[in-house]
């Protein structure tokens, strides 16, 4: 399997008022095609930093980032991106909102096909029959369904969420994450999720990365040796346990505080 996302040795600071605040020191970062990252860690460690040099948003101090077997100098069309607060243009209806990364990155489509990818997704999430709707028609969780199709419909060779789901109730959440792992198994996409839900990091990771506390190192890697076909019950079961007793554990370690799991 090839590394659709190769950071090797990333170390930055970002130039402040009080001088040079070290963020990154020594990030390492392999994702293969297809495979879905969890990244987690303390607050503030440098989390969405990592996403502004996946994107191509931020050039790093040293260190290289590779997407598809290019080193990244600039922004890049080729990801899409998911946010907590989904920025949906509220004179479009949801359809339009979604159609909207094709007007940019295929504008030779016709209208008719983009609607008919955009409508593809919506029945996917199921979003059917809410395609005519104002984005304020919806409610949080259904906006963040349809963000998630606008983030995909150009089917960009990598996916990027920042906390996605961090402004929702948990059962909504728990939905989403469903949602998610269904529109995996149906348009297969690599994706970069940061997170600070340990559970929700386990439910839709391939693998899980810790973060150390800034400047961020990684600082452990943890496979997730669970069925694709996950429910969320199997996060209720002795494997998933264990896995998020370590990834807690590690935090811990992460925060400074090196108390450990018998
Ligand atoms: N453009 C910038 N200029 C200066 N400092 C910045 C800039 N962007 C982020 N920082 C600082 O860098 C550190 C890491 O920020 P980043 O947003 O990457 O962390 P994070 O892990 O995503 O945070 P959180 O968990 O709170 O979302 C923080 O201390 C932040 O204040």
């Amino acid at each position: 399997m090839t590394n659709l996302i190769e950071i090797k040795d990333v170390h930055h600071a970002y130039q402040t008022a009080n001088g040079p605040l070290p963020v990154l020191d020594g990030l390492d970062l392999s994702v293969p095609e297809g495979e879905f990252c969890a990244v987690v860690g303390p607050s503030g460690c440098g989390k969405s930093t990592l996403t502004r040099l996946v994107t191509g948003l931020m050039k790093p101090d040293s260190g290289e980032v590779w997407l598809h077997g290019e080193l990244v100098k600039s922004p890049r069309k080729t990801v899409g991106m998911a946010f907590q607060n989904p920025v949906m243009l509220e004179w479009r209806t949801i359809m339009q909102n979604v159609m909207l990364p094709l007007e940019i990155v295929a504008p030779s489509m016709s209208k008719a096909d983009r609607e008919k990818r955009a409508m593809e997704l919506l029945e996917l999430v199921g979003l059917a029959g809410f395609e005519h709707k104002r984005p304020s028609e919806l409610s949080g969780g259904m906006r963040q369904r349809a963000s998630l199709c606008r983030a995909i419909v150009h089917k960009p060779q990598v996916l990027i969420m920042d906390e996605p789901f961090g402004a929702l109730d948990n059962f909504t959440r728990e939905d989403l994450w469903q949602t998610m792992r269904d529109l995996r198994a149906k348009e297969p996409f690599t994706c970069v999720l940061i997170t600070h839900d340990l559970r929700e990091s386990v439910f839709l990771g391939d693998q899980v990365v810790v973060l150390s506390g800034r400047p961020a190192r990684t600082q452990y890697v943890l496979d997730v040796t669970l069925p694709a076909d996950r429910t969320i019950d199997v996060l209720y079961e002795q494997q998933a346990g264990q896995m998020l007793h370590t990834l807690r554990d590690q935090i811990r370690i992460a925060q400074g505080r090196e108390e450990t799991h018998a």
